[in-house]
C-alpha cells in the first residue's frame, strides 16, 4: 500500500490483490507443546452429505494399515459423527497441560465436540466464531502426541471454520469429497478455488456414491447419473484418488459403530497419492 492510498480505496485500484497491503498476515496459531503433527490433512466438501466423514475415517484406516499414526480432529462441531463410527462414548480428559484425544480400538486418536459434551445428544446451538473458537483449541489445547497425519474432518462448504482450519492450522493438502451430481462441478470448484485462495495445495479429488453393484447381475448402476469427475479433476489440474460405491459393508460398518474393522478397497492406493 503506498502512502497515498487508504484501506477504502482498494476498490478499484489496478494492484488489489498483489499488494502487501492486502496479503493476509500469518494468523497459524500454535500447536500444544505436547502434539508432534508431521503432516495435517483437511478433508471437504462443498455440500454437506456426501460421505465426508465415512472418507476421512477410511483415509484413516488407509493411513494406519501403512503403519502410519493417525489422529482425527473432527472440526464438524454441529454434526459431529466420527465418534460413533468408531463407537466412542466416553469423554475426553484434561490436564493442566492440555487436553488428552480419545483413542480408537485401532489406536486412531480422536478429538470432537461430542468426546466434551455431557450429553452426546444435545445440541451445539453457537455461533459461527465461537464454534471455530472450538476448533482452534482443537489444535491448541489438544495433546496430540507423536502423529505422522492429522486428519480435519471439517463440516461442508466454505464457511467460517474451514476459513478458521486453514488460516489457523498449518495445512498441508486439502482432500475434496464429491458426489456423481448435476451441481458437483460448480460445488468442486467453490472448494478447490476456497483453497487455492488460501494457498492450500488440493491433493485431489475423492467422488463418493459412484455406482452400486447389483448383487444379483454384478451389473454397475450410476445411481446419482453418470461422473464427470475425471474430466473436473483435469480441468483442475488435479487427480482423482479415488471412486467409491454404495457399499453396505462401509454403511454397515458406522452403523455397528465399528468402522476401525472395515477396509475401504476403493481407496487403496490413496495413501501414496497423498503423502
Ligand atoms: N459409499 C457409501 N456406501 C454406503 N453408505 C455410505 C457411503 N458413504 C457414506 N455412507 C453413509 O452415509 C451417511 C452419511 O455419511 P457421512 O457422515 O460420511 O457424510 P458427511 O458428508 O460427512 O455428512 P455431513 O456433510 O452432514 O457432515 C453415513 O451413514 C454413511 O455410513
Amino acid at each position: 500500500m503506498s502512502e497515498q492510498c487508504s484501506k477504502e480505496s482498494c476498490a478499484g485500484c489496478a494492484q488489489a490483490g498483489s499488494c502487501s497491503s492486502q496479503k493476509p498476515a500469518d494468523l497459524k496459531e500454535p500447536a500444544n507443546p505436547y502434539s508432534c503433527v508431521r503432516k495435517v490433512i483437511g478433508v471437504v466438501s462443498g455440500k454437506g452429505g456426501v460421505g465426508k466423514s465415512m472418507v476421512t475415517a477410511s483415509l484413516a484406516r488407509q493411513l494406519r494399515k501403512q503403519g502410519y499414526t493417525v489422529g482425527i480432529l473432527d472440526a464438524d462441531i454441529t454434526g459431529p459423527s466420527i465418534p460413533k463410527m468408531y463407537g466412542l462414548h466416553e469423554r475426553a480428559l484434561g490436564a493442566e497441560e492440555g487436553i488428552y484425544p480419545c483413542v480408537a480400538e485401532d489406536g486412531t486418536k480422536i478429538m470432537s465436540i461430542n468426546l466434551m459434551l455431557e450429553n452426546e445428544e444435545d445440541p451445539v446451538i453457537w455461533r459461527g466464531p465461537v464454534i471455530a473458537g472450538v476448533v482452534k483449541q482443537f489444535w491448541t489445547d489438544v495433546m496430540w502426541g507423536d502423529l505422522d497425519v492429522l486428519l480435519v474432518d471439517m463440516p461442508p462448504g466454505t464457511g467460517d471454520v474451514p476459513l478458521t482450519v486453514f488460516q489457523s492450522l498449518p495445512v498441508d493438502g486439502t482432500v475434496i469429497v464429491t458426489s456423481p451430481q448435476d451441481l458437483v462441478r460448480m460445488i468442486v470448484k467453490k472448494a478447490y478455488s476456497m483453497a487455492k485462495q488460501m494457498n492450500i495445495p488440493v491433493l485431489g479429488l475423492v467422488e463418493n456414491y459412484s455406482y452400486l453393484v447389483c448383487p444379483d447381475c454384478g451389473k454397475k448402476i450410476e445411481v446419482f447419473g453418470h461422473s464427470h469427475i475425471d474430466e473436473i479433476a483435469a480441468e483442475l489440474g488435479t487427480e482423482v484418488l479415488g471412486k467409491i460405491p454404495i457399499d453396505q459393508t462401509l454403511a454397515e460398518a458406522v452403523e455397528n459403530e465399528q468402522f476401525y474393522n472395515v477396509e475401504n478397497p476403493y481407496l487403496d492406493e490413496i495413501v501414496d497419492k497423498i503423502l
